[in-house]
């Protein structure tokens, strides 16, 4: 059994549908089990700056993939929602990107775990401390509360609470 989590965000309309989506078809697998999902936070664009707002959240997963078959698996989720790679970073139906594996590290050409800019994006570790603040970055020797605590207040501060998913 290996724990994973992931973070999730669209920001093309309609925003909430996909990200519902996206953990339905994640529960389809019989391979991974949703253990714990965060609250979703509407959040400004970060980088490509003149797109809409994105809804973003993070979740907990219990998986028999492998890294790479989670990774395959999620860019078919990707893909069926009609995901379009147009602009680095720009608008997207849904983004699905793998967080934490375990206490793993790796680096594919095609993965990298820890996600690589994770620690610097409160869009996701302010969702990745909600779903679990003892989450352990294995490449900073330190949890998700306490790398949230190292994130400008401002940009902590600016990401607002939306809703939940059920
Ligand atoms: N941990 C990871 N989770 C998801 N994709 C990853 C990861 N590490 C590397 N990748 C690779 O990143 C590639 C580009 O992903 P994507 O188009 O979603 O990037 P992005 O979301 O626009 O930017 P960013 O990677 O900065 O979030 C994917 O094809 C995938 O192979
Ligand atoms: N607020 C926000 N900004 C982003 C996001 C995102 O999910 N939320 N994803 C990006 C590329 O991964 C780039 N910028």
């Amino acid at each position: 059994m290996n724990i994973a989590y992931i973070a999730l965000g669209s920001n093309i309309s309609p925003r909430e549908s996909f990200l519902k989506d996206a953990i339905s078809l994640l529960e389809e697998h019989e391979d991974i089990t949703v253990l714990k999902k965060s609250a979703v936070y509407e959040t400004a664009p970060v980088g490509y700056t003149e797109q809409n707002d994105f809804l973003n959240m993070a979740i907990q997963v219990k998986t028999e993939l492998s890294p790479s078959l989670l990774l395959e698996y999620c860019q078919g989720i990707e893909e069926e929602l009609g995901r379009k790679r147009v602009i680095k970073w720009g608008p997207r139906t849904i983004d699905l990107d793998i967080l934490l594996y375990n206490q793993e590290r790796m680096e594919t050409e095609q993965l990298t775990i820890p996600h690589p800019h994770m620690h610097e994006r409160a869009f996701v570790m302010v969702p990745l401390a909600d779903v679990d603040a003892q989450a352990y970055l294995p490449h900073l020797q330190q949890t998700a509360g306490e790398v949230l605590g190292l994130l400008p207040s401002e940009e902590v501060r600016s990401m607002s609470k939306w809703g939940r998913i059920q």
